[in-house]
């Protein structure tokens, strides 16, 4: 359906030269059908936007002072009374576009999970300083205690020293696993050692060389002859004899345990999955946790060895219920067989995922590994989901002080494969060089994303509709052009005005060149928004003109120094679906 557009050109049609491209991201110039002397009337053909809200005019506005803006006009432009004259934006990010510029800001989201190595308030702080985006905290370690003094210390360092990290609340799930150690941090197993793997319970003290099982089925679906994995092969058992609730294991690759590491058993080459299979995704434990993490205002929450869509929408439906104003992100760990059939609609129903590399290669041959990442990267891209790259980036580096070319290979095609989020595990939470680690995430990032622009390896990928109404399709259209325009033009910074951050993940989901601004007005959608490609979260109250809201953002940013006159910015809203180029007055 055609419709008409009104073209305002208040002097002539003498259009600056970014506004032709502007027009071109529809794939042609507007052909004119009417003009007076102010007003051009364009046949727009692509979106038939007055189908779509009859309470508001159309418009095209291409002025001759450099602006020129795309959109639906609101049916009232409301004054700017309520704009509060304060800007947040977490004091890291901001330190790091002031010595660097726009363009050299890290676009990848870097995650730290938070251990004994990590806890402390100074070693948090130093976290936050390299780069920290998002806190993650494991509930399959420690108590809920240890846990809240994590939460509490992340949320001073916030509050005190204006930084923004997120926390992410990971379940244990109820697959099997192994128990602590009585106290020990490790154990280390040799060749041919025998070990007890035990569904008894002990007290305090383990006799030597044994381990607890968490799952009571254990000793009865193990057979003799079947291979043990501990963390997906980190090291390996055979099962020589079964002796009530004991299993004796020989060890056959000698290795690290570490407490509750994760078990699962082959038989014939495959992964066993007996009476075990029909365990809860979520445990009575982790409603608990899951409790706690409400309770605590987690801003994530990880759902271990997620099976089906159901069980997201499940935890989802409880949050909302439960949770004041109900703005937990939910993530689904992908590190099962279950989890890859059932891919699509697992990420559908879900705010995120994670490629839980640590599980998944325990359950799916190694080599299988690599193409699974790649095939949940590209269909969280597609629905729009972020997606985080998890586990074993950096192993090396919990012992040693610098990485092996291989892990920092496998760094980079993370980078390049444009993951949100990069998350270190045991490298930040019990390893000797969480710091180190961090800051060889963060160069490597940098220096993969340069070289991903310099080589203007511009995206191919296919990007479907994602929008459940019409309205929607409208903002990812413009999402999808304000992106391609920003690539074409060479501009400084795209900004983006989002009451629920929908808008920025849709500019985010685009991977353009630029930063990309997002200006929110709830401090926990600022929060959620640090776990999204090539975002720039800030908090700022803004109202429904978007003109004001410009001038307002332009001279809080360059009271700043964060921005000057004369970068050219392209703005988009979801309060007026519109697309603004200008350049900072
Ligand atoms: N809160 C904690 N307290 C003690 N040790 C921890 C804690 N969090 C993590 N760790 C240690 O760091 C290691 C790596 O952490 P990670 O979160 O990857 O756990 P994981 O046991 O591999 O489980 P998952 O599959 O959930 O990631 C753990 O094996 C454990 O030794
Ligand atoms: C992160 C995680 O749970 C895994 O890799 O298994
Ligand atoms: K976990
Ligand atoms: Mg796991």
């Amino acid at each position: 359906m055609s419709q008409s557009v009104h073209l305002l050109t208040p002097s002539n049609l003498a259009v600056p030269k970014h506004n032709i491209s502007f027009l071109s991201t529809f794939n042609r110039r507007l052909p004119v059908t009417t003009t007076t002397s102010t007003t051009a009337v364009y046949v727009f053909p692509k979106l038939s936007i007055r189908a779509a809200s009859s309470d508001r005019e159309p418009f095209v506005i291409v002025t001759d002072n450099g602006t020129s803006s795309l959109g639906l006009q609101p049916p009232t432009s409301q004054p700017d009374h309520a704009l509060s004259s304060s800007i947040e934006v977490d004091a890291v990010t901001e330190a790091e576009l002031r010595e660097n510029g726009f363009r050299s800001t890290r676009r990848t989201k870097l995650i730290c999970t938070i251990g004994p190595a990590t806890s402390g308030f100074e070693q948090l702080e130093s976290l936050a300083v390299g780069g920290m985006n998002v806190a993650r905290i494991n509930m399959c370690h420690g108590t809920r205690e240890w846990h809240r003094e994590v939460i509490q210390r992340v949320r001073k360092l916030n509050e005190e020293k204006g930084y923004a990290v997120a926390i992410m609340m990971d379940t244990e799930g109820s697959e099997i696993h192994m128990g602590d150690f009585g106290g020990a941090s490790s154990a280390k197993a040799e060749d041919d050692e025998i070990w007890t793997f035990s569904v008894r319970a002990f007290g305090s003290t383990l006799p030597e060389r044994t381990i607890n099982v968490n799952y009571d089925g254990f000793a009865e679906d193990v057979k003799v002859g079947d291979e043990l994995l501990v963390d997906g092969g980190m090291v390996r058992f055979e099962v020589v004899e079964k002796l009530g609730p004991d299993v004796k294991c020989r060890c056959t690759d000698p290795g690290l345990l570490l407490p509750r590491a994760n078990l699962t058993f082959w038989r014939d080459g495959s992964l066993v999955r007996e009476r075990n299979a029909m365990l809860p995704t979520i445990s009575s434990k982790d409603w608990l946790d899951i409790d706690f993490g409400i309770a605590e205002g987690v801003d994530f929450i990880a759902v271990s060895f997620v099976k089906s869509a159901e069980v997201i929408n499940h935890l989802k439906s409880y949050i909302a219920a439960r949770s004041r104003d109900s703005d937990i992100a939910v993530i689904a760990k992908i590190e099962s067989i279950d989890s890859l059939k059932n891919l699509e609609e697992i990420i559908l129903a879900s705010d995120g995922a994670m490629v839980a590399r640590g599980d998944l290669g325990a359950q799916i041959p190694l080599e299988q590994v690599p193409a699974a990442q790649h095939r949940i990267v590209q269909v969280c891209r597609q629905l729009n989901k972020p997606v985080i790259v998890a586990s074993q980036l950096l192993e090396s580096m919990i012992e040693y002080p610098t990485p092996t070319r291989a892990e920092v290979a496998d760094v980079s095609e993370a980078v390049r494969q444009r993951a949100d989020a990069l998350m270190l595990s045991g490298e930040s939470a019990m390893g000797q060089f969480p710091e180190k680690s961090l800051a060889v995430l963060r160069s490597v990032s940098l220096r993969i994303e340069r070289w991903w622009r310099e080589e203007k390896h511009h995206e191919a990928m296919e990007l479907p509709g994602v929008g459940s109404s019409f309205s929607d399709s409208i903002s990812e259209e413009l999402c999808i052009s304000a992106a391609k325009m920003a690539n074409n033009l060479g501009v400084d910074a795209l900004f983006v005005y989002t009451k629920t951050g929908h808008m920025a993940s849709l500019l985010s989901r685009c991977r353009p060149d630029c930063p990309i601004f997002a200006f929110t007005n709830t401090t926990s959608v600022r929060r959620r928004l640090n776990l999204q490609w090539g975002l720039i979260p800030f908090r700022v109250s803004f109202s429904d003109d978007m003109e004001s809201n410009l001038n307002k953002t332009f001279s809080l940013l360059k009271a700043r120094n964060l921005i000057k006159s004369g970068d050219l910015v392209i703005a988009v809203s979801d309060i007026l679906q519109s697309i603004q180029v200008m350049n900072v007055p």
